[in-house]
């Protein structure tokens, strides 16, 4: 069964939003979209809390944050109990944040990033799994 997807960005992260969003229809994913829906200034944190609160309600699998260096949204993100939200620049990062930290979100660095590569590290991120074992302690540890 596809993962169902929460996305949201501020008006930096907009247009890889929107080339994201085709991306997730292309490859047969259900999403909604928590905004922002232009490239007018925005706050992140009026994106980011809408998405981690429809992932950490369990509506949704998995979120897909991004912004200008992807601090933001983490930072924010990271303050719901229930979200563990990995900033990702490579393919690699995006493997390991799920393969070790169980990451339910990933926040996605526009500024500093190709498209190519944050659609490489979003397939990434959606279809790794997590290898329990020794990761399983320490995630528990985290205490979310
Ligand atoms: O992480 C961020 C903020 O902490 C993001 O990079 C924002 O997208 C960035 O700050 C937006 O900057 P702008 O100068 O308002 O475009």
């Amino acid at each position: 069964m596809m993962k169902k997807i929460a996305i949201g960005s501020d008006h930096a992260g907009f247009e890889y939003k929107e080339a994201l969003r085709t991306w997730l229809e292309k490859n047969g994913y259900t999403y909604k979209d928590f905004g922002t829906y232009s490239t007018a200034s925005a706050d992140y944190p009026d994106f980011a809390h809408p998405v981690a609160n429809a992932v950490e309600g369990k509506e949704f699998d998995m979120g897909i944050l991004v912004c200008g260096s992807a601090n933001g949204v983490a930072i924010t993100a990271n303050k719901h109990q229930g979200i563990r939200a990995a900033i990702c620049w490579t393919e690699e990062l995006a493997g390991l944040a799920r393969q070790h930290n169980d990451a339910n979100v990933v926040c996605i660095p526009a500024r500093f990033i190709s498209l190519d590569d944050a659609e490489k590290i979003t397939n990434r991120f959606l279809t790794e799994n997590f290898e329990g074992g020794r990761h399983a302690n320490r995630v528990g540890k985290i205490g979310c």
